[in-house]
């Protein structure tokens, strides 16, 4: 996988809400191209909130968002996707009433169709669902439908809202698996701290609406102490 040379995202000053409601203040925090973030912390701190200012589906006062140098805060959400950030919302964003191939399809962004063999190699199980509902898909065949119709956008940042809630051990494992083959930046938000500190190089985390902590994933695995005053729960083992 070649480094990545795009996706230096810098997050300053994010003061965000729903209309008159002040969510986030202040938030702010950079991943280098190709760099892995996970955003923890307790229900309702404003991790969610925090991907959807970044592709403009909440009311910003202030702060700026630079990819690769370019302010996308000006931006509506269409032009930001168009920017590179890739999104996968936690209600993951799968047609029901269009086929697997169909879904993949409203991802191609004017790609030729034969990009979609990216999405079956990364995800073999989309291969031979492609002629499926899109309501029939199991949960985890959904996140997979997914986070494939992100990728085929070639985002240069993916912003994955708990891409794992709901889905059996197993399949958070081959997901997670074929999301660690990646090469772009990611933001990780994720209950399952374990997972999310496996899979990443830094961690932010949140409280009600500002960073409390910015540091490496590696050195907040041991540090017990820090997850329970951040998460109130600690890692078994
Ligand atoms: N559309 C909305 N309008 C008004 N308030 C909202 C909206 N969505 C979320 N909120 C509020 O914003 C706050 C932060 O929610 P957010 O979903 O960002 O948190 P979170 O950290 O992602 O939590 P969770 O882990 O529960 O998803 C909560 O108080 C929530 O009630």
């Amino acid at each position: 996988m070649p480094a990545a040379t795009k996706g230096l995202l810098e997050v300053a000053g994010l003061t965000a809400g729903y209309g008159e409601t002040l969510i986030l203040e202040g938030v702010g925090f950079t991943v280098p191209p190709g760099g892995r973030l996970a955003l923890l912390g307790r229900n309702g701190v404003g991790k969610t909130t925090t991907l959807a200012t970044l592709v403009g589906q909440t009311t910003r006062r202030a702060g700026s968002i630079r990819l690769d140098g370019t302010e996308l805060t000006g931006m509506t959400a269409s032009s930001r996707a168009l920017a590179g950030l890739g999104y996968v919302p936690q209600t993951r964003d799968v047609f029901r009433s269009l086929t697997v191939e169909e879904n993949l399809v409203t991802g191609l962004k004017g790609r030729p169709r034969s990009a979609l063999e990216e999405a079956y190699g990364l995800f073999p199980r989309l291969g031979e669902r492609r002629r499926n509902g899109g309501g029939e898909l199991s949960g985890g065949e959904q996140q997979m439908l997914s986070v494939a119709r992100a990728l085929l956008g070639q985002p240069s940042v993916l912003l994955l809202d708990e891409p794992l809630e709901g889905l059996a051990p197993v399949i958070c494992d081959q997901l997670m698996a074929a999301l660690s083959r990646l090469s772009m930046t990611i933001i990780l938000v994720e209950q399952q701290v374990d997972r999310a500190l496996d899979f990443a190089e830094r961690i932010v985390f949140l409280d009600r609406g500002r960073v409390v902590h910015d540091g490496p994933a590696a050195a907040a695995r041991d540090d017990q102490a820090l997850l329970e005053r951040h998460l109130g729960v600690a890692l078994a083992g």
